[in-house]
């Protein structure tokens, strides 16, 4: 069983979201889209470079996209040699990309399209090469254009110790923010 994003904070830390990536006072309810992501991303065509997902993206991290329930998004990836920042261990910017996208789909799955403004990650214990990273995100407030958003990183299975926390602000974009594919 997973445990619900309000238990994702460990006892004794505080979480992740600074005033900054904190929903104000009077933010609405985050509610999904019907379809969510998918309508949002078929705007982007089929598009595979992006580097955190992309089949297209060669050196890029391959993560996977899992399902999304109760509002929470999952995703894993598998930490490889070239990922490596400290010998054997994943680089943290390669884990901040990680949680980047994870965040970012759970944003994506109110239904619109959204890019990151600010990003705050929280790196909890180290990721070792080869370990299965399993990423959850949900999104805590929508204010105007900008959508809140939670996640965490757990290695030894879904429900394994905390690795990462992140939290951040995303800010709703128009189609014509992208660069125009295949066209
Ligand atoms: C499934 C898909 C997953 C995708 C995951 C990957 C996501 C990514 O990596 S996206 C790439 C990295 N991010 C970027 O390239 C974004 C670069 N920045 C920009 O393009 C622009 O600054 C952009 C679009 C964010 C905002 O510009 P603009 O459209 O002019 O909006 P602007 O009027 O300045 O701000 C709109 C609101 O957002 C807020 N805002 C803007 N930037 C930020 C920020 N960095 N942090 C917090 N809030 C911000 C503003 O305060 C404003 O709030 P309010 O409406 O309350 O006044």
């Amino acid at each position: 069983m997973t445990s619900s994003p309000s238990a994702a904070s460990s006892p004794g830390r505080p979480g992740p979201a600074s005033p900054r990536t904190t929903p104000p006072p009077g933010a609405a309810t985050p509610e999904l889209a019907e379809g969510g992501a998918v309508v949002a991303l078929a705007s982007l065509a089929g598009f595979e470079g992006c580097f955190g997902c992309g089949t297209d993206a060669e050196n890029g991290l391959r993560i996977r996209h899992g399902g999304v329930v109760d509002g929470v998004m999952t995703c894993e990836f598998t930490v490889r040699k070239e990922h490596q920042g400290a010998p054997g261990f994943c680089h943290g910017g390669v884990l901040a990309t990680a949680m980047d996208e994870a965040l970012g789909g759970a944003a994506w799955l109110l239904g619109n399209r959204y890019v990151t403004g600010r990003l705050e990650t929280d790196y909890l214990a180290p990721v070792p090469v080869g370990a299965d990273v399993h990423l959850r995100a949900w999104c805590t407030g929508v204010d105007g254009r900008k959508a809140f958003v939670e996640g965490e990183a757990r290695t030894g299975g879904p429900d394994g110790p905390v690795a990462v926390r992140a939290a951040g602000v995303f800010i709703e974009v128009p189609q014509e923010h992208f660069v125009p594919q295949g066209s």
